[in-house]
């Protein structure tokens, strides 16, 4: 019998992706998400891509009673991806409010489940923004967290220590924190990818939707930064690569390959790409000009990070794959896809 894996945030960005490579892989699947940002049409692709539609329940997973009644139901739950999150950063300044309940509560009602339904397998999704602006490049995931640089950032940092704290008090439990360095493109069948509301705030989103002539330029957010070329830097990961680092997370942890019942994993390429070298790399493999000017920077942005990826690269045996162009090109073939699309 194939195991099956709750994947909360499932209809959402990276965990469609994730979605895809667990059934590509022989799991089975139950998606809740409450499709605060994200649509339920999502899961018909998922079926066109796998061949198979995931269950799917729809409920906030702050709701602790609705939390509860689903894990009544669900008796064979073999591990949980916990993906469900509010995950703009600006907002958060804004509603700081509004992320610490969603991004607490969440993990506390899953986590508390997990004690009382006996599931006993959990992989989370964490960001390298717990690193803030390193002292030293790349980082390792000894290198030091920060003082958050924004309430999601916090959160990130919070929900990391609730998962520490409760494995050590429960050794029977299993966590893997994945810290995702910038996740970008889509699925190869450009059936699934990002879908930002409003005007994205993310570079690769605000970039697609540049060329295809929604939005007038791009605004490269400062050139004064102390890297070569003056733009800042990110490590850009292809969002299939990154799904398939789940898989492998929750194959760890199934087998009992953990070395610790708490492990933290830098989920990058490990190369440090900078805002024109994104705009280059996107040019020669699309053929399309991108429209850009040089701006003022962004407040709250970093100059740069970019991931030493060894641990995860000896221990989970995986390694990104994508080259950066192939990665923008999947942005791009989704972009224009979604054209055809009626959400
Ligand atoms: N995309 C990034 O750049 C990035 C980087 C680092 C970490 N992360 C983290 O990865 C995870 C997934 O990110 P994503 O880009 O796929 O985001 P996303 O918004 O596309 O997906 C998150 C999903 O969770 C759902 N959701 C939110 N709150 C919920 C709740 N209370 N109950 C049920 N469903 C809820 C949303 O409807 C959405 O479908 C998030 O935890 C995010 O913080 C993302
Ligand atoms: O219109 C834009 C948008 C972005 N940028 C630049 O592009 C780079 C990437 O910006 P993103 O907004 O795409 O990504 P961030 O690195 O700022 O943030 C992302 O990574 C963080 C971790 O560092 C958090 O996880 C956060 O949720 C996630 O959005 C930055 O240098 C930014 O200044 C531009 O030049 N123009």
């Amino acid at each position: 019998m194939n195991k099956k894996v709750l994947v909360t945030g499932g209809t959402g960005f990276i965990g469609s992706h994730t979605v895809v490579e667990l059934q590509n892989n022989g799991f089975d699947v139950v998606i809740v998400d409450n499709l605060s940002n994200s649509k339920v049409e999502v899961l018909d692709q998922i079926e066109k891509i796998t061949g198979t539609k995931p269950e799917f329940e729809c409920f906030d997973l702050t709701d602790r009673q609705k939390t509860r009644a689903f894990f009544e139901k669900q008796s064979n739950l073999e591990a949980i991806i916990h993906f469900a999150a509010s995950k703009a950063v600006g907002e958060s300044v804004e509603k700081p409010l509004m992320y610490y309940h969603n991004n607490l509560n969440s993990l506390m009602n899953l986590m508390e489940c997990m004690q009382e339904f006996e599931v006993k397998n959990l992989v989370f999704s964490s960001s390298c923004t717990v690193y803030g602006q390193p002292d030293q490049l790349p980082v390792t995931e000894q290198t030091p967290r920060k003082e958050a640089e924004s309430p999601y950032g916090n959160t990130k940092s919070i929900c990391e220590d609730i998962i520490r704290d409760v494995c050590k008090a429960n050794p029977s439990l299993k966590g893997i924190a994945l810290r995702y360095f910038n996740p970008i493109g889509a699925h190869e069948s450009a059936l699934i990818g990002e879908l930002p509301l409003g005007v994205p705030n993310n570079l690769i989103p605000f970039l697609t939707q540049t060329v295809a002539g929604i939005r007038k330029e791009l605004s490269v957010f400062g050139d004064d930064y102390n890297t070569p070329d003056g733009s800042a830097i990110r490590d850009y990961i292809h969002v299939v690569d990154l799904a398939k680092a789940h898989v492998v997370a929750i194959a760890r942890l199934l087998n009992d390959q953990n070395k610790t019942n708490c492990e933290f994993f830098n989920v990058g390429t490990g190369n440090g790409v900078s805002v024109l070298e994104i705009i280059n790399s996107f040019e020669r493999s699309t053929g399309e000009k991108v429209p850009h000017r040089i701006t003022d920077r962004r407040e709250g942005d970093i100059e740069q990070i970019y991931a030493d990826t060894t641990f995860a690269n000896e221990e989970l045996k995986w390694k990104a794959e994508s080259t950066l162009d192939e990665t923008l090109l999947s942005a791009w073939k989704w972009q224009e896809n979604l054209k055809t699309m009626e959400f």
